[in-house]
Formats: structure tokens, C-alpha cells, sequence
């Protein structure tokens, strides 16, 4: 196991930022920490990292208790933080040899890791550029390439796709998924779904410092009431048309979109056969009919009662 944290609570004082968060992560895999702002992301990453003191429960890496002065544990550990960390004196390359020096004595071994965590985020073109340079998403591969450089086992990235552009964004993605590939474990915490989707073997759901759910997408999916969802629009318009799609069978719930209905089903065959019976059973012409199955968004609006994004 590479990662073991159990029952841990953290208080800033009377604010319970973590309340029992438990989290294990196993060797090599990509686990997703999702959950809206001041949920505990950032404070349980700070208190695996040990850079945060706990009141009480138990955090292995490794095996092992984290100790912040341990630097063969933290030579095994790359952080990319939320807040970027780059020094706007120093150039691309300077600020990687720069955080890749703190672990890494040898300058020749330095040199070739530097190299490659540049090539890695595709800076080679801005290698003397000061960060003052580098617009919003070279900065943040930057500081990804400074997180990597000494080639962590282990890896948290908190946030590393906010407010960056397409491009920078799918260098990323496919720069974590290459970690993956290398046999790395990374720990990604996101408010972006569709990313911990096309990213994440795992995911933990977190809301009010407490871990609420975790598992596969398609686990998470099993666990809740809404299954699929159909949107349904008709030529015209009937006040009752609501209450008569909600009794239709296994309806979860019907909602308005625009001027379309979302009816959420339970899992069955023939929610889309039933449907369509009953539209021709009543003669009615719809504009609209599209079937989906429940996302992550939904996921999480079920478990938690709120949208994820902001
Ligand atoms: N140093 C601190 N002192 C007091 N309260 C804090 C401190 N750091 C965080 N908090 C509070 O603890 C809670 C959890 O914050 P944290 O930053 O861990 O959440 P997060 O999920 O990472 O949020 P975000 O998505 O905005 O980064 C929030 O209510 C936050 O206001």
C-alpha cells in the first residue's frame, strides 16, 4: 500500500477540516480526490505530506509514518501545489535545477533529469525564459516540472489544470497518464469531472472534510438512484406533462432543461422502449430524445446535494 490514512481529523480551531477523512492508495495507480471548494483537499495532502500537523488518526507512506525530516521518504515524494512555486528571478531551467537539486546532489545525474522533465512539459523553447515570460499554462507545466523532475515514486498534484489553456491542459493529462505508464502513483485532486474521469482508476469523493464515497466510476455509478437519464422535448406544450412522465415506470424524478424534461430512471432494460410507448400511445411529437447514462456530475449532485463546479 502506498498510501494509508485513517480516521484523521484536523482542526483549524473550531473548524473540523478533516472529520475522520480515511484514504489508502495502492502502488501505481492515479486516485482522484474530488470534492468542492474548502472541502479538505489541500489540508489532507498537507497532512499525508506531513507539512500539516494532525490532531488524530494514523498516515503511512510507504509503510511507514511520514516524518517531514525524513529525506529519503521525501526524495521518493513530488509535489505539484495549487499555488505555484517558482522563483521569477530564475529561469525554466533554474527553477527545475533548483528543486530538483534539493534531492539530487550529483550535477551530472541533475543535469539529465532536468533535461528530461523539460522535455517532459515540452518548455525546451522557453528554457531561459524568466516565469514573467511564460503565460498562465507554461507557468503551471513549469511548476509540474519542478514537482517531477527527481522522478517520484509517489506524486500529488493539487489542481494542476486551473485556469490553464486546451493545449497546456492536455500536456498535462497526458503528462500524469505517462507518469502512470512509468509505474508512478499519482494522487490528483480536481473540480473538473470529466478530467478524474478520463484520468482517475479511483476516485474519493470528499465533502465537509469527510471521505462520502469511493471506488470506480462505474461503482460509483452503481451506488446511486439515478441510473440514466433521457431528455425529452415535445412539438407542444401540456401543464401536465411532468406529473404523467414521473409515473411512468421506474422514473426516479422528472426536472425541466430549457424546454426539455430530464426524466432520471432507475437501471432497467426498457426505460427508452417504455418511453417511446407512451409517447406514441398519446400521439405526441417530441423534438428532442437523448439517452445518457449517470455521470460523475450526477454522482456527486446525489451524494452531496451540490454541483461540483463553482
Ligand atoms: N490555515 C488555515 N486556517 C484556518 N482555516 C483554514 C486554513 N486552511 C484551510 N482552512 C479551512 O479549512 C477548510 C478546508 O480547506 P482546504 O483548503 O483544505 O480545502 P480544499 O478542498 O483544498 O479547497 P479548494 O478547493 O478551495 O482548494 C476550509 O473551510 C478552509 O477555509
Amino acid at each position: 500500500m502506498m498510501i494509508m490514512m485513517d480516521g484523521v481529523v484536523k482542526r483549524y480551531n473550531e473548524l473540523i477540516a478533516l472529520d475522520h477523512f480515511s484514504f489508502n492508495a495502492q502502488d501505481g495507480e492515479i486516485v482522484g480526490l474530488l470534492g468542492p471548494n474548502g472541502c479538505g483537499k489541500t489540508t489532507a495532502i498537507n497532512c499525508m505530506l506531513s507539512l500539516l500537523r494532525f490532531d488524530s488518526g494514523d498516515i503511512e507512506i510507504f509503510g511507514r509514518r511520514v516524518d517531514s525530516n525524513n529525506n529519503d521518504v521525501k526524495r521518493r515524494i513530488g509535489i505539484v501545489p495549487q499555488e505555484l512555486a517558482i522563483f521569477d528571478k530564475l529561469n525554466v531551467y533554474e527553477n527545475i535545477d533548483f528543486y530538483c537539486g534539493l534531492y539530487i546532489q550529483n550535477s551530472k545525474e541533475r543535469k539529465k533529469l532536468v533535461e528530461e522533465a523539460i522535455d517532459f512539459v515540452g518548455l525546451d523553447k522557453y528554457r531561459r525564459f524568466t516565469p514573467g515570460k511564460l503565460s498562465g499554462g507554461l507557468k503551471r507545466r513549469l511548476n509540474i516540472a519542478c514537482g517531477i523532475a527527481h522522478k517520484p515514486e509517489l506524486l500529488f498534484m493539487d489542481e494542476p489544470t486551473v485556469a490553464v489553456d486546451a493545449q497546456s491542459r492536455n500536456f498535462i493529462l497526458e503528462g500524469v497518464k505517462k507518469m502512470k505508464a512509468d509505474g508512478r502513483t499519482v494522487i490528483y485532486t480536481t473540480h473538473y469531472l470529466e478530467e478524474a474521469e478520463q484520468l482517475c482508476d479511483r476516485m474519493v469523493i470528499m465533502d465537509q472534510g469527510r471521505n462520502i464515497a469511493q471506488g470506480t466510476v462505474g461503482q460509483l455509478q452503481e451506488s446511486i438512484s439515478t441510473q440514466e437519464r433521457v431528455e425529452v422535448g415535445f412539438l407542444t406544450e401540456d401543464p401536465g406533462m411532468k406529473k404523467r412522465l414521473s409515473e411512468l415506470p421506474h422514473v426516479v424524478k422528472v426536472t425541466n432543461k430549457n424546454d426539455n424534461y430530464l426524466i432520471h430512471f432507475e437501471k432497467q432494460e426498457n426505460n427508452l422502449a417504455n418511453l417511446i410507448k407512451f409517447i406514441e400511445s398519446n400521439n405526441l411529437t417530441y423534438t428532442d430524445l437523448t439517452s445518457e447514462r449517470a455521470t460523475l456530475s450526477d454522482i456527486f449532485l446525489e451524494l452531496t446535494g451540490k454541483e461540483l463546479r463553482d
